[in-house]
């Protein structure tokens, strides 16, 4: 199904001290992507698990695992995430110092690569990067916590974003984050987006997470 909406659990909201059985959990009930939120208590101010973490979890599953890298600097931490597993590193546009080098460094490894805006970046930020990455991830809170609620001026910037990466002719992912629910997944898709990160929208609605992903893919 080319055109078909992703829908990628973030871990973030899953039950830590059952993290492996969580991540089987939204596999079996139909996750495209496993959305690693990893959280360094300076670029963000929360922090959540490392490498190490995620790399316990990694065994679990053969679904691609969607890391966004919250790191500030980003860079000395992208060979720990890919030897972890990741399949696609998401970096920061904001969290420097030099955010085309670190998309070079994810490509180098033979991973895809993405670039995060937080709420408050423009889309032309992308101008200069958009050519070399394979994702793009709007963030439509701004980023630390899950359980937050959806910023709508986002919906113009990922309508900007769709356009842009339209031009380019190439086929890259547009993902939103943070806020995902029944109510904001149509109009985040209507915009432009083709993946939909979702923390507590799907690991709230715990044992059935299959309802919750179909309710989100129908919506
Ligand atoms: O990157 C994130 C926060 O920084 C999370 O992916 C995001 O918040 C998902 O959680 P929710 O769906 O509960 O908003
Ligand atoms: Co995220």
């Amino acid at each position: 199904m080319p055109n078909a909406v992703r829908i990628a659990p973030s871990i973030l909201s899953a039950d830590f001290a059952r993290l492996g059985e969580e991540v089987r959990s939204v596999d079996e009930a139909g996750a495209d992507w496993i959305h690693v939120d990893v959280m360094d208590g300076h670029f963000v101010p929360n922090i959540s698990f490392g490498p190490a973490v995620m790399k316990s979890v990694r065994a679990t599953t053969t679904k691609p695992f969607d890391v966004h890298l919250m790191i500030a600097p980003v860079d000395p931490y992208i060979d720990a995430f890919a030897d972890a597993g990741a399949d696609c590193i998401i970096v920061h546009a904001e969290a420097g110092p030099h955010v085309h080098r670190s998309v070079q460094r994810v490509k180098s490894r033979g991973l895809r690569a993405g670039v995060a805006l937080n709420p408050g970046t423009p889309a032309k930020m992308l101008d200069y990067l958009i050519d070399t990455v394979d994702l793009v991830l709007v963030m439509t809170v701004n980023p630390g916590f899950g359980g937050q609620r959806f910023i709508e001026s986002q919906l113009k910037k990922i309508a900007a974003v769709r356009k842009m990466i339209d031009a380019t002719g190439r086929a890259i992912d547009l993902e939103v984050d943070g806020g995902i629910d029944a109510e904001t997944a149509p109009r985040a898709v209507a915009a432009g987006a083709d993946a939909l990160v979702a923390g507590t929208a799907v690991f709230g609605r715990r044992p059935d997470y299959a309802a919750a992903i179909r309710e989100l893919r129908g919506a």
